[in-house]
């Protein structure tokens, strides 16, 4: 795979190359490239942004710079990514997707965002997504990027350690995480439970299933309702 982020902070994204995703570019499994946006400029001030047509707060960010940097970073295996408060939210399902993917593109807006016709003009010729990654508001598309690229990356084959599956992980059932402990039994008067050191796998098993549930149940009831039918068995159900 190789993804291309275009950016006018390319140094925002240099842990790109640090730690797993620096392994996995080192051993040939990603490629990626970071390129400045206002090498496109054309103007002694390198101005990528301009007031807003109907007015309001803000500057938006000039198609004549976007639209020229985006034909040559794109090609014709892109898949665009573009990140925005506006968009569909991010999801382990949507890193599936984009995992799959030959070559993706991240686009990287600050300001009130990028013209809208950029964004129509490439989906003329390439898939694009809108992509947010919550609902807060940063200054522009970066740390999204980080997010997303990190979300990807650790799901291609041979990135994560045979020892941390991808699938195992949160989310691969649906569900959230439950606690973890690890030695000593005892710290600061607080004990590990007494199962997770029983050496009975099926009931340590239940039990992590149990408390996934009732964590999931607790902080995020709406992942129940998304389970795919059948998920839940009778056990679950007496909860
Ligand atoms: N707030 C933002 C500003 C600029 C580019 C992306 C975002 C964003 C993405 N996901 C949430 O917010």
């Amino acid at each position: 795979m190789r993804i291309d982020v275009v950016t006018i902070f390319p140094e925002y994204l240099d842990p790109l190359r640090a730690a797993l995703l620096g392994r996995a570019i080192e051993r040939g499994l990603i490629e990626i490239g970071v390129r400045d946006l206002r090498d496109w400029t054309q103007d002694v001030h390198r101005a990528v942004d301009d007031a807003p047509y109907g007015g309001g707060p803000g500057m938006v960010m000039k198609p004549q710079i976007w639209g020229p940097a985006l034909d040559e970073v794109c090609g014709d295996k892109t898949r665009l990514v573009v990140p925005t408060p506006a968009g569909r939210p991010f999801t382990q399902a949507m890193a599936h997707e984009f995992a799959a993917e030959e070559h993706l593109v991240f686009a990287c807006g600050r300001y009130e965002g990028i013209d809208q016709r950029v964004i129509d003009d490439a989906a003329r010729r390439m898939p694009v997504d809108e992509v947010s990654i919550g609902d807060y508001v940063l200054v522009g598309g970066e740390a999204a990027v980080l997010v997303m690229v990190e979300a990807v990356v650790r799901l291609l084959p041979g990135v994560l350690g045979n020892k941390l599956s991808a699938e195992q992980d949160s989310f691969s059932d649906g569900l959230l995480e439950g606690p973890s402990y690890t030695r000593p039994e005892v710290w600061r008067e607080l004990a590990v439970p007494d199962v997770l050191r029983s050496g009975n796998h099926a009931l340590v098993d239940r039990w992590r299933r149990d408390q996934a549930l009732e964590r999931t149940a607790r902080r995020r009831p709406e992942l129940i309702d998304r389970l795919p039918e059948g998920s839940l068995d009778k056990h679950d159900l007496r909860l």
